[in-house]
This record gives C-alpha cells, structure tokens and sequence, in this order.
C-alpha cells in the first residue's frame, strides 16, 4: 500500500510531478554544462530567495523578468517533469535549481565547471517551515500535529528525505573551486554582503544601483506580493486557498516557540 510518497532509491517524493524514469534519466542522461548555474537547496531553506537574487544578478537588477515569468520557469526544477522538459532542449547558459540530495544528482555535475550555490538553513527553522508548507499543500503528506511532522523529519520521511543526509552530502563538495556554500541565516544578517559574494563568484559585476534593486526587489516584502515569485499561483490546485504561503513570515513567531515547547515536552 501506498505511505503517500513515490520512492526514488531510499528517497520519498511527492506522488504528482515526480516519476522514477525522470529521476533516473536526470541522474544518468542530463548534461550540464560548465556556464549553467545550480541552485541546491533542501527544501524550505530559502530556495525561492536565492533564485529571485540570483534572477534579478542576472536582470541586473532589472525586476521585469522576476514580474513576468513564474519563478518555476526561471529557474527549472531538474527532477520534475515540468522543469526536466524546459531544461533538457534549452539553449546557452540556464539557471536550475535543485533539491536533489548528492547521490541524485546528474552525473555530469562531477565533470563540469557549472557554478553551484548550495544554501544551508538551520533544521528548526526548516522543520516548522516545512510543517506549514506541506500541510497546506495537496502533494505531500500530511502532518496531523507537529509532533508526527517532527517524527518523520528525524526519519527523513518528508519530501526529498533527511536534512542530515542531504546536508552532509553536500557539505562534502565544501572548498570546490566551482561551489559556494552558505547559509540563510548569514543571507538574512548580512543581506548585502553576500549579495555581492553572489554576484562576485557568478563573474556578474553589478553597479551600485543594480545591487540596491537586487536588494529591493528581492527583500521579503517585494517577494511577498510578486505573484510571479510568491506561489499564489498555485493556490487552489497545489496549496490551500487560504493556508498555503511560501513567504511565511521571514522570522520566528511567539507561537512558533510554543509549538517547540510542545514537541520538546513529547520527545524528551
Ligand atoms: N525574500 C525573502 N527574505 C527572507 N526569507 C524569505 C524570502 N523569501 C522566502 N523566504 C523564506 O524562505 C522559506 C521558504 O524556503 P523555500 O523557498 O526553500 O521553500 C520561508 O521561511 P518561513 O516558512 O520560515 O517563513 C520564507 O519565508
Ligand atoms: C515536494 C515538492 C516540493 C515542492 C515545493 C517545495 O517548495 S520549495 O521549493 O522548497 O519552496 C518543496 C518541495
């Protein structure tokens, strides 16, 4: 009987937009090549945050594109059907993003030059992230409690598997000439600082005017109301009408602590 996942070689899916011949055709057949720029994350790490500054380096600064093309379509999910068809016959230089931990990744990464920014965020934030997320959402499983959504994250039974394995998989490329590693949390302190690091490893040299529109248009309140970047246009078929926000609240709430003190009290 089906647990609400699609597996994938240890890894659980979603049971929409995921299928094993995909995963195994990225895996094996997919050629990056040395000017693509992959965007690595775990999921509910800031992924969409990352790609708008990334978007608007490229736009230098420049919002048109970030307002007129859905964020899915910028930069393409090479494990989704979707994004494996937009990204497999595109031409030149592409943006591709990525929750894939390293063992799925396509083979061809380890024999490119292809810039790789791989974005850390620390796991508590990511689990109470994720618990929203996935439970307003009609792709994955749903978590009655906190509690049961903490129990399976610790099994890395939660789309894409465990934070531990992924993240420790990717922190093994740390010091590769072609990788930037960082962390949401120093994104969020020091916003401009690692904006231009951003820019500086892309080789895209921006003007201080084109990194002050970077930092605005990519600023939570300027993503929170771009449609395009927002996920309101999933609503109704992917998310709740009502319950399903990517940008939840950019910081912790009080009530969030609350939901920790719960779960602590169940677990120890
Ligand atoms: N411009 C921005 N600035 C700060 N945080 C952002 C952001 N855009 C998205 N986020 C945060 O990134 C998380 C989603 O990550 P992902 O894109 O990987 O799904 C959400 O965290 P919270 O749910 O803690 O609010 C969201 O609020
Ligand atoms: C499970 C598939 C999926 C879809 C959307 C996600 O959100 S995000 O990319 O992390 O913002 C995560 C996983």
């Amino acid at each position: 009987m089906s647990d609400g996942y699609m597996w994938f070689e240890g890894v659980p899916f979603p049971t929409a937009g995921f299928t094993p011949e995909v995963l195994r055709e990225a895996r094996e057949s997919f050629a990056l090549k040395d000017e693509d720029v992959l965007l690595l994350t775990y999921p509910k790490s800031g992924t969409n945050w990352l790609i708008e500054i990334v978007c608007l380096i490229y736009s230098k600064g420049d919002p048109k594109w970030i307002q007129s093309v859905p964020i899915w379509d910028r930069s393409p999910w090479v494990e989704t059907e979707h994004g494996y068809n937009l990204l497999k016959d595109k031409e030149g230089p592409r943006l591709i993003s990525s929750h894939l931990p390293i063992q799925l990744i396509p083979k061809s990464l380890f024999n490119s030059k292809a810039k790789v920014i791989y974005l850390t965020r620390n796991p508590r934030d990511v689990l109470m992230s994720g618990y929203f997320f996935f439970g307003a959402s009609t792709f994955s499983k749903k978590p009655q409690s906190m509690e049961e959504y903490f129990g399976w994250f610790i099994k890395g039974n939660v789309p894409y598997g465990s934070w531990f394995d992924h993240t420790r998989g990717w922190m093994s490329m740390r010091g590769k000439e072609n990788f930037l590693i960082l962390s949401y949390e120093e994104l969020k302190r020091d916003t401009r600082s690692i904006v231009e690091m951003i820019s500086q490893f892309l080789g895209k040299k921006l003007e201080p005017e084109e990194l002050n529109s970077v930092l605005k248009n990519s600023s939570f309140q300027v993503m929170k109301e771009n449609n395009m970047s927002n996920f309101s246009l999933l609503r109704g078929q992917f998310l709740d009408e009502k319950n399903g926000i990517l940008l939840r609240k950019g910081k912790r709430k009080c009530s969030d602590f609350k939901i920790y003190q719960n779960m602590w009290r169940t677990y120890w």
